[in-house]
Order: structure tokens, then sequence, then C-alpha cells
């Protein structure tokens, strides 16, 4: 099966005047933990929320798992969405959400939710509201999970954990998606993180789309140049300055080689994923990257 687990086209969402998500074209493929990332109020809650089916497009459209979100019971029963701050009722004990997500989840899986518990430690009769941050978020990852979708979105599932409850998480994710045929869709601000977990990467930068694709390619085909002024002038075909310096004597340059075939310029030297983001977010801001300056003054 080869339908995409998002294709958005010309998508546009507008609040009044203010534009959240410009023109945003995007085929994701499925089966892959997707990393959304972007500055505060790039769009991203914005995207996930479309997917969602929680609000709709001003201009354009989105398909999930080939259909329209929230198109029916069907469609919502296909996707796991768990918004900013992982909200879970604060009145209702950890068995009582999972009873509730059995009633309300026809393809609720109630063993994996049973495992879930006793992996994690988390304590059926608690209230919800009496739960860490970190326990509220491997409750939210259990009810997810059990409801055996096909996507699971995150909005920056762990924006408020410690470092050793993100790590937890995120293994904990990444083993489901071993375990589960199921693509993930997450937002984060960590780019450690998103390296870590993630394989396909969006950069999301002032309501658009900055680039999109496989982590690897991606930090495969974009590289620093440092030449002598006038010598990077001239690129191959395929070769796009994302960012440039100049000095009297000296260029750098940013580029995403789109070519295919590999990058054969003297002076040329992969940079990593962070430098990439950063590059990219910069630029969307019309700042320079700081990885253009490291030596060319
Ligand atoms: N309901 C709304 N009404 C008006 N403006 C909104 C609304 N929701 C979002 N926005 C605006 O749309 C833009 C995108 O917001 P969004 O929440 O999608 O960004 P984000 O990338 O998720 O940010 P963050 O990283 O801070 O969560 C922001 O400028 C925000 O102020």
């Amino acid at each position: 099966m080869n339908t995409p687990v998002i294709a958005t086209n010309a998508l546009t969402k507008r609040y009044g005047p203010h534009a959240a998500l410009t023109d945003v074209t995007l085929d994701i493929p499925a089966g892959r933990i997707v990393g959304l990332v972007g500055p505060n109020g790039a769009g991203k809650s914005t995207l996930l929320a479309l997917a969602a089916g929680l609000i709709r497009p001003t201009a354009g459209t989105i398909d999930v798992l080939g259909n329209r979100p929230a198109a029916d019971a069907a469609q919502l029963a296909r996707v796991g969405f768990v918004a900013q701050d992982t909200p879970v009722y604060a009145q209702l004990t950890v068995a009582d959400h999972l009873r509730l997500g059995e009633k309300l989840n026809p393809r609720w899986d109630a063993k994996l939710a049973d495992e879930r518990l006793r992996q994690t430690g988390l304590d059926p009769a608690k209230k919800a509201g009496r739960l860490s941050g970190g326990q509220k978020a491997q409750l939210a990852l259990t009810l997810a999970a059990a409801k055996r979708p096909d996507l699971m979105i995150f909005d920056e599932p762990v924006a408020a954990l410690d470092p050793l409850a993100r790590r937890s998480f995120l293994q904990s994710l990444m083993e489901f998606v071993a375990d589960m045929d199921v693509s993930v869709l997450l937002s984060s601000h960590l780019i450690a993180d998103v390296e870590r977990v993630c394989d396909h990467l969006v950069i999301l930068a002032e309501s658009r789309v900055q680039v999109a694709g496989e982590i690897d390619d991606l930090t495969a085909a974009h590289h620093r140049i440092v030449g002598p002024r006038g010598a990077l002038d001239q690129l191959p075909p395929g070769v796009d300055v994302v960012a440039a310096d100049h000095t009297d004597r000296q260029t750098t340059l940013i580029v995403h080689n789109t070519a295919g075939a590999p990058l054969d310029l003297p002076g040329a030297e992969p940079i990593g994923l962070e430098d990439m983001v950063l590059t990219y977010l910069h630029r969307a801001e019309g700042l320079a990257a700081p990885i253009l300056q490291e030596t060319a003054r």
C-alpha cells in the first residue's frame, strides 16, 4: 500500500487575517515516525489539528490515510491524537481512563493497555490529576496506542518532561512502532529527540514548509561549502543555495543537493541535522545561520 499517511495540497489555514498555515503541499509516506519541527507559532499545532479533523482548512485539502480527516467513525478510529499537555481527566483514575477508552473505541486492545500499565508501573487506582507529567504522558500514550490506530499524532509529547521521563516516553513510542503497524506524526522543539526517534522530517517556519523528506536523505543532501569569493557563483544544476555568507575574500554556502548524484565540489562538507534545521529556521526569519560564520571570518 502506497497511500501516503498524510497528503496535503495547497493547504492553508487562516485565523481572520492571520495565516497559521500557508500553501502547504506535502506527501508523508506511511510506516514512518515523522518529526514536525519549527519555532513557536510556526503552524505545527495547526497542521496536527487539521490532520486530526479538529479544525477545517480555509483553502486547499488534506487527506489522512486516504480520507478526509474525521470523515466518519471508522476514520476517527484509525487516528489517535494526543494534544499538547497530554490532557487527561483529573478526577478519573487510570483504570477509569482505560474503561472509557474501551467503551469509546471499537478497536480497543485491552491486553495491550493492561500490559502497558504493568510496564510503566502506573497505579490503576490513582486519579489522573495526581500523576506526574511523565506519568500523564505515559497514560496518554497507552490510551492512544490501545485504540490500535493506523496513525498516532502527538503535539509536543515530551515538552514538559524531564530528560529521564522523555527518554522513557520516546523509548516506549519506538517499541510501539516496532510492534504495531502504525505511523506516527509528532511535533517537537528538541532536534536531538527527533534525530533519535524519527525517520522523516518536516521543517515548518513562518506558516510554510521549508523542507521535508527522509532524515537520512536530507542530511546526505545538505552541505556546507567554503571557497574563494566568486568561485561558487556557478553551481551544478539541482544544487540549491539555502543560505550564503560573503566576505571580501571568501564565500560560505549551505546547499541542498537535489540532483540525486553525489555532490562533487571541493570544500563541500556534510552538515548535521541540527545545523540543517537551524539554517532553514534562520532563513525563514531572514537571518544568517551561525554555521555560515564558523570559519568564514
Ligand atoms: N484559535 C486561534 N485563533 C487565532 N490565532 C491562532 C489560533 N490558533 C493558532 N493561532 C495562531 O496561528 C499561528 C500558528 O499557531 P500554532 O499553534 O499552529 O503554532 P505552533 O507551531 O504549534 O507553535 P508552538 O510551538 O508555540 O506550539 C500562531 O501565530 C498562533 O498565534
